[in-house]
């Protein structure tokens, strides 16, 4: 598949990001002399922060390429998105040539924060609006505006690549999330402007609090909680009068002066100039990937996301000689101060694979739930080669013995190949009722057999220990 950017800023790097970490090819047209470094410099965040919201691999990267014209770009795509400054007169040039020169059947998006679809195509333009958040590569929302056939249809597309695609029924400027975001931007330019708070006490006011709730309840659920047991019939009663005054009061616009601006920007840079964009935008992937992670755990919100786009993600050639039991992209998190993965994720990965090939045999997550396991009681690992971040590896496991209760499984690390670690894994099947050892019941014992036997057939690994 391939995607034209048109508009590699903030925004499009972004997008560009997304699709290709995801698989696709990319090629971008952006008149910027600087679009390719500043892409480039996107990308690396992009490959720094997206693997760790992963515990398999992503697919292969796509191809990027850089065009010196429009038509170049868009030939031969299926996605184009528009990323271009937020101007109506530029979006409608840029729609015009994207119409001479797109492929028939291409989605075509734009990014824009506030345009409606009727006006993106006033005219004759067939866009839709796709309005990602940035960072695009990491953050899923994408709220599509505009017809509901191509919004069905991009919406599809969107969760190949991880994205959760909100449709908004009825066009409105600024669509769903920025009229809410700009409400929030009013009052804290109130704020500022009657010397009320810095920017810095607004920021603090918001992730030392409510911005912890929003992303894993978002308003409505944590009013819910708020109206404790009485719930949010009760919470509107108590609330609703108390507040009507700030909510109904608080609608006037402030006056965007030259002298807000300034005061608002040398406010920003006592609080935050001691760090380039990029330093920033590292902290807030970083902090982003560990808060997403977290949300996975419950599938909670955007961390929800994440788990779908997960299990659709294939372990490579699960009918291999040996079954490939995990594959990974190494995250950024997993490197420690030596510059090399962590000795504690090769034992990670060796127990991944052992989930994996539980699963295989019929020990998953319905069969624990109803009451039966398996339990590690010895790990061997061996580390035979320094692994870098970014690095891919792949894990197959070897049983070399599955009889009875016992299970020996032998996990080789391989990266493109090479072997670089093995786990070996002793574990024993449980009940975990008693949290006794016993004999797996015969459906789960006979497709280990089966594999035990195939695998029997092979020189024992060289190395194994156990
Ligand atoms: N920055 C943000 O936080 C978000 C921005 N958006 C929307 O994304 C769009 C782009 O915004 P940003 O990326 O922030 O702007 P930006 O200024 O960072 O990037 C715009 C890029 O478009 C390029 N460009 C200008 N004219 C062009 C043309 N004729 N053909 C191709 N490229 C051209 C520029 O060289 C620049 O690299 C806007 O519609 C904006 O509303 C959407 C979500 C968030
Ligand atoms: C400020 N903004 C209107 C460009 C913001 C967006 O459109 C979405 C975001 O990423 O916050």
């Amino acid at each position: 598949m391939k995607a034209a950017i048109i508009g590699g800023g903030v925004i499009g790097g972004g997008w560009a990001a997304r699709f290709l970490l995801n698989g696709w090819d990319v090629a971008v047209f952006d008149p910027d002399p600087e679009a390719e470094r500043k892409i480039g410099e996107v990308l690396a965040n992009a490959r720094h922060a997206l693997p760790g919201l992963y515990d398999r691999a992503l697919p292969a990267e796509g191809r990027l390429s850089y065009h010196a014209s429009l038509a170049e770009a868009v030939a031969g795509a299926d996605w184009i998105q528009e990323s271009v400054p937020e101007r109506l007169d530029l979006k409608h040039k840029v729609f015009a040539q994207i119409a001479e020169a797109a492929p028939e059947g291409a989605v075509l998006g734009s990014s824009t924060s506030g345009f409606k679809p009727s006006e993106l195509n006033a005219e004759g333009a067939q866009a839709i609006v796709a309005h990602p958040f940035n960072p695009v590569y990491l953050l899923p929302l994408i709220e599509l505006v505009g017809d509901a056939g191509a919004c069905e249809r991009a919406a599809g597309i969107l969760k190949t690549i991880g994205m959760f695609p909100l449709h908004v029924r009825k066009e409105i400027d600024a669509h769903i999330a920025d009229r809410f975001l700009e409400a929030v931007w009013r009052e804290a330019l109130w704020l500022v402007t009657d010397g009320i708070a810095t920017t810095e006490e607004i920021d603090e006011a918001i992730r030392m609090g409510f911005g912890l709730r929003w992303a894993q309840m978002g308003l409505f659920e944590t009013y819910r909680i708020a109206g404790g047991e009485a719930g949010m019939k009760y919470f509107m009663e108590q609330f609703g009068p108390a507040l009507k005054w700030p909510w109904t009061k608080l609608m006037d616009v402030p006056e965007f002066t030259s002298e807000l601006v300034d005061l608002i920007a040398t406010q920003s840079d006592a609080q935050s100039g001691h760090r380039t964009i990029r330093e920033l935008e590292r902290l807030r992937d970083d902090n982003l990937v560990g808060i997403m992670r977290a949300l996975k755990k419950t599938g909670s919100g955007a961390g929800g996301v994440v788990a779908g786009h997960e299990a659709a993600l294939p372990l490579a050639d699960a009918a291999a000689e040996l079954p490939v039991t995990a594959a990974q992209q190494v995250p950024a998190t997993w490197a420690d101060y030596n510059g090399h993965m962590n000795e504690t994720h090769y034992l990670e990965l060796g127990s991944r694979a052992s989930d994996a090939f539980m699963a295989l045999i019929g020990a998953d997550a319905e069969y624990i739930a109803a009451g039966q396991s398996y339990f590690t009681v010895e790990n061997v690992v061996k580390y035979l080669a320094e692994v870098r971040v970014g690095e891919r590896l792949e894990v197959t496991t070897q049983v070399l013995k599955g009889e009875g209760k016992k299970l020996h499984l032998f996990h080789r690390i391989a990266r493109g190949g090479e072997p670089v670690a093995s786990v070996e894994s002793l574990l024993l099947h449980v009940d975990l009722t008693t949290r006794r050892t016993c004999a797996p019941p015969p459906e789960v014992a006979e497709r280990l057999s089966e594999i035990a036997a195939r695998h029997g057939g092979m020189a024992r690994p060289e190395g194994a220990r156990l």
